[in-house]
């Protein structure tokens, strides 16, 4: 099924998954589509891997852990979320030569935490590579970041738009 693109999120100076100045990092860019659902389309790099030709599984857990805890500003803009608890199933390799996708959604939010479900979808757009579940206690940015600033929070525009995306996955809410 086809998904529009309805915002692009902003990035980070340094985080791991998003800093655009990290030079270890994998530098993704985040999209909220049409169904509620936040996606990244990366690529891992040889510095990446656990064993030849896959991606660690700390990376996966990483991007799995951004891409769901991102989801909340679909619907809360102003909501930053610290992880405060992550399952990652991985169900076969990620190879680090080909494009994944990495989708998250909100399956749940009360109170001061919130839960949500994400998926690695291999570059058919269609294969599982790894699912997971993760919760967030809600924070005030400045208590997570201390005496940092937010100015490194910005938008960068794409040198080509992404408007669409083609998934072939059943985004499911268990709860
Ligand atoms: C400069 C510009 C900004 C740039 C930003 C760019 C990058 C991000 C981009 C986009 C963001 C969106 C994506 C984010 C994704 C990635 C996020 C991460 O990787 S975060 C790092 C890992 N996680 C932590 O570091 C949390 C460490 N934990 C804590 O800080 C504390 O435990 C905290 C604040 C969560 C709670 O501590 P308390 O002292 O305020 O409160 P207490 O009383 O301990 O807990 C409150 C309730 O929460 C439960 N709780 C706390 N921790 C729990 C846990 N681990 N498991 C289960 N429950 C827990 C407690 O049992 C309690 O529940 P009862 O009220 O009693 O029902």
């Amino acid at each position: 099924m086809k998904y529009k693109v309805m915002k692009k999120q902003f990035n980070s100076d340094e985080c791991f998954v998003c800093g655009i100045h990290n030079h270890a990092g994998l530098k993704t860019a985040f999209y909220e589509l049409e169904n509620g659902v936040v996606i990244t389309i990366t690529k891992g790099d040889n510095f990446h891997q656990s064993y030849p030709n896959r991606m660690h599984g700390g990376i996966i857990s990483a991007l799995l852990d951004e891409t769901i805890g991102r989801a909340i500003n679909i619907t809360e803009p102003e909501t930053w979320g610290v992880t405060i608890k992550l399952e990652v199933s991985y169900r076969k390799p990620v190879p680090l030569d080909e494009e994944i996708v990495v989708c998250g959604w909100i399956t749940k939010t009360k109170g001061m935490t919130f839960k949500g479900e994400g998926v690695i979808l291999a570059k058919d757009r269609k294969t599982v590579l790894a699912t997971s579940e993760g919760t967030y206690f809600k924070q005030n940015i400045h208590d997570i970041i201390g005496e940092h600033r937010l100015s490194g929070w910005q938008f960068i525009e794409d040198t080509h738009a992404v408007t669409e995306i083609e998934l072939d996955h059943e985004f499911t809410r268990s709860e």
